[in-house]
Formats: C-alpha cells, structure tokens, sequence
C-alpha cells in the first residue's frame, strides 16, 4: 500500500534549509523507508511575491511539450512536480552522470501533515524567506531524497561527516556573436561578478564577493584552491558546511555575512572533532579537501559542459523564443537595418533548430543554478575497503572517503525567457554604472564597495 504521511509524522521532520523554490527538511524518525532522507516541499509565493519558478503552470504547457518532445515520460507527465523529477531523471542525470545525481522519489503527503510540518520549523525560517513564500498547501507530494550531508550506511546509522555545499553559478564567459556592442562586457566579466553589483544595489547583500567562478571551473588546483579559500571568506548564498547534518558555516535558507574573526574561530573549533590538525589549521585543511575533492572527482567539468549548452547566450536565444512562441520580436523591431542582421539567421531557422536553442538555453539555466554538496568521512582502520574514492591529508595523515552529488537541478520553466533577457540587461548595465561611479571616485578597484550604488 502507498504511504501517506499525516499529521502524526510531521514531528519526525525538522529544518535543514531553503532556497527560493523548495523548503528542505530532514528526517529524525526512526522508520527505515525514511531514515538518510530530506524531503523538498514547494512553496508557494504570498501576496505580491514576483518568483516565476513559483507562479509556473502545474503542468507543461502546449509550447513546452514541443520543446521537450524527445522526452516523451516528461511531456506526458500530470504535474511540475512530476514533470520536474523527471526531467532530473531523464535529462540532467545523463549530461552530469548518474554518479553524481539522485532523482528522488515523490511521496505522498496530506495538507495536514504539510501544515503542520510548516508550523513546526517557521521559526527557523530566514524572516525573509518567510515572507515572500510559504508552503504549497495544494500540493499532494513531496520529493523524498537522500540526505547529502551525512555518510550512512543502510538503516545502521551514519558516520561522523563534514558536507560542504557550493553554489558554483556560470563557470565560463559567454562568446556568442548574438552578444551586442552594448553589453560585450560579458564577455570579459563573469556573469556572477557583474551580478554581485546589482545584489549591492538592491541591499540583498553588503559587500561584494571575492569568489570568481572562473576559478572554481579552471581545473588548476592552486585556482581551484583560491576559489574555495574566497568561498569561505564571502560565503553568500554559494558555500555552506554541515557536520553530521547540522549546519556549522554559512547561512541557514539564505546568504551569510562575510567570514570575521569570530565565525571563522567558531568553525576552526567545530572542525576539531573530526579533523586532527595543528592547533589553528583544520579549516585549512578542510579548504585543501575540497580542493582535491573538486580536482578529483572532476564534476565541475561535467557541470560545465552542460552549462556551455547555452552558446548562444539569452541574447541569441530570446529571438528564437519568440519565433516558437508566434510572436513578433520587439527586440528586432527596435533595432536599425544594419543592427538587425545580426539576428537574422536565427529567425529563418526551422522550428526545430530555435526548439534546440531555447531547449539547450534551459539545460544550461538549470546547470548555472545547481548546487554541489560534497561530503567527507574519516576513514577508520576497519574501514580499510571502502567503495567511495578517498582524499590522503598528508597534513593530519587522515583518509577521507567523500562523495560528491549535485542538488537543486530544477527544471527552469519556458515562461521565464523574458524574464532571463531583462534580468541580463539589468545586470550589464548596473555593473557599467558601478563601474563608472567607482572611475569618478578615483578608487583602484571596485572589489567591496561598501556603500550601495545610487543608480
Ligand atoms: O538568475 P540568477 O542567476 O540570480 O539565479 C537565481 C538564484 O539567485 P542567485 O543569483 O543564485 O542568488 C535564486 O537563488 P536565491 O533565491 O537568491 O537563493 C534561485 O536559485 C533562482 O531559481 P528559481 O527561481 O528558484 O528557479 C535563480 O534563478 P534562475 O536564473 O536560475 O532561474
Ligand atoms: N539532498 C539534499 N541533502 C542535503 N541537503 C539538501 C539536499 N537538498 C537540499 N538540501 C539543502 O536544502 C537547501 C535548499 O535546497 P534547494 O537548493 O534544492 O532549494 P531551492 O528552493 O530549489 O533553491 P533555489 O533558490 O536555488 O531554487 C540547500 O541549499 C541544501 O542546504
Ligand atoms: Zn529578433
């Protein structure tokens, strides 16, 4: 018989975090079905909220189940929910390797039980998360998954682990030749970088970040290293460390302040329970796992494969979504003869060819907003065969097994194209004028600036 949780469960489920789309609890209960599993619930947008993702049609739309056509499971699919594990399945877990991504399985829940599951953890929500959306009280399941922040084994229970999440956004600079004169700016400056001036500008954090994806995606160890250390330094939303499940580094459902003297002294002590290292150096030896477990594991350049799907940036793909959706292009309209050219060849192409751009466009959406978690557990002695690739601290002399997945591959929605191109435009222009202001101020650089930038 298919389970339904009800009101009874809903004590077993407690606060692990949240992003723009999906409450994630974990679970505490002792039933074997469940024990290593989160859960991701929908929310759903209050009054005035503006998330597209949230607003998305329950089920593909006409256009989308054309764009989609190849995947007959996915097009035929009742609902988002369904429709978006399977595009986990069916789409992303073949580009990025099953080895690295867990589909999940829907579970069925009552209102009841998701009312009171939302009661029990409000007070652990970020304000402004809680705020701007709530708990789906329509839906009727849930995403069940594996919990990526402890290492367990079957129903015996887990090991002591450290998770590290990262958000690793854009891992390359765009050189599509649809990128206009105005905004050939992208092609210089990651889209993260130039994204950090307009967050500043709308107060959503307070100093700009260091971390440059560039870095992360470059294969080199000593770049990958510094990527990692910049991370830590500026976490936002883009880096977090679990032990054993609970969060010790960065901020819970939302973005962290920077790293000062006290939080970095807080986590250096909570690391010692699990990494023997010199007084003072266990979380640089935790930066330097990472590093090697990226390098190793060689993830970020499956992830950035399927990023590079989108080549021909929004700027080409915006036209050939409105030759799919029927529409006239405004853009094209606005522009002169000779500016014009430019996009001609997208708009003679055959349907099927503007279906691939748009389609790729949104793979490569889904892969810029995924996230990482990596985790790592000391091995014992009598642990000595283990079926997880392992990291030697030369250091502390301690081998770590890890495993790396990645979350939050979301299906991105058809209706969000326009939403895409304005955001893009929003972001080029606010960096210019960061730029600019920064210039009239006669300052080197505009690395942390700490006022917001009248615009
Ligand atoms: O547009 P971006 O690059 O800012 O990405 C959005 C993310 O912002 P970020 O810059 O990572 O802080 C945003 O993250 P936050 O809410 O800022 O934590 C969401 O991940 C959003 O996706 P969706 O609306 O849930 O489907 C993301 O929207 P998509 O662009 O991936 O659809
Ligand atoms: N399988 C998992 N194992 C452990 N923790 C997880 C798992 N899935 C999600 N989390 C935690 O829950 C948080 C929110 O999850 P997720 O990123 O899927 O939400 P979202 O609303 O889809 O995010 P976004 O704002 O990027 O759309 C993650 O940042 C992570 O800390
Ligand atoms: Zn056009």
């Amino acid at each position: 018989m298919e389970v339904v949780l009800g009101k009874k469960d809903a004590a077993e489920w407690i606060y692990r975090g949240e992003g723009a789309a999906n409450l994630v609890l974990a679970y505490t209960g002792s039933s074997p079905s469940f024990i290593g599993k989160v859960m991701r619930i929908r929310k759903a947008p209050r009054n005035g909220a503006q998330s597209m993702s949230m607003r998305s049609p329950s089920a593909m739309t006409a256009l989308e189940r054309l764009l989609w056509k190849d995947f007959d499971e996915l097009i035929s699919s009742p609902d988002n929910d369904i429709a978006c594990q399977l595009f986990v399945h069916n789409v992303m877990m073949p580009l990025l390797g099953s080895e690295f991504v867990d589909a999940g399985i829907l579970v069925q829940v009552s209102r009841e039980f998701l009312e009171l599951a939302e009661k029990n953890v409000i007070c652990q929500r970020p304000v402004w998360r809680v705020d701007s959306a709530q708990v789906d009280m329509d839906r009727d399941s849930v995403l069940l998954m594996s919990d990526h922040s402890l290492f367990t084994h079957g129903n015996q229970g887990s090991s002591p682990c450290i998770s590290v999440e990262i958000k690793p956004k854009c891992g390359f600079l765009p050189f599509s030749r649809f990128i206009s004169e105005e905004t050939d700016i992208k092609k210089r400056i990651t889209r993260f970088q130039m994204h950090q001036a307009l967050k500043l500008h709308r107060g959503e954090i307070s100093l700009l970040s260091e971390y440059d994806p560039l870095d992360l995606f470059s294969g080199s160890k000593e770049r990958i290293h510094k990527a990692i250390k910049d991370l830590f330094t500026t976490p936002q939303n883009n880096f977090r460390v679990f032990m054993n499940g609970s969060l010790i580094f960065g901020g819970l459902g939302g973005g962290a302040e920077d790293t000062n003297f006290c939080i970095a002294e807080a986590f250096e002590v909570a690391l010692k329970s699990i990494i023997q290292a010199d007084d003072g150096m266990c979380t640089e030896n935790l930066l330097t796992l990472v590093t090697e477990a990226v390098q190793k594991s060689g993830v970020l350049h499956r992830l950035l494969e399927v990023q590079k799907l989108d080549n021909v940036d929004i700027e080409g793909a915006i036209h050939a979504y409105y030759d799919i959706t029927n529409q006239q292009c405004t853009l094209c309209r606005e522009l002169s003869e000779e500016q014009v050219t430019r996009y001609t060849s997208l708009h003679s192409s055959l349907m099927d060819e503007s279906l691939r751009i748009v389609k790729d466009y949104l793979i490569a959406a889904t892969a810029k907003d995924c996230s990482l978690m990596m985790s790592f557990r000391p091995r014992k002695e009598a642990d000595s065969i283990s079926l997880s690739s392992s990291i030697y601290l030369e250091s502390t002399k301690q081998t770590f097994d890890f495993k790396v997945y990645f979350i939050d591959l979301d299906l991105k929605r058809m209706s969000k194209m326009e939403e895409y191109y304005e955001l893009d435009k929003k972001v080029v222009s606010c960096y210019k004028e960061m730029v600019k202001m920064d210039q009239g101020r006669n300052s080197q650089t505009c690395k942390h600036l700490k006022l917001h930038t009248e615009i």
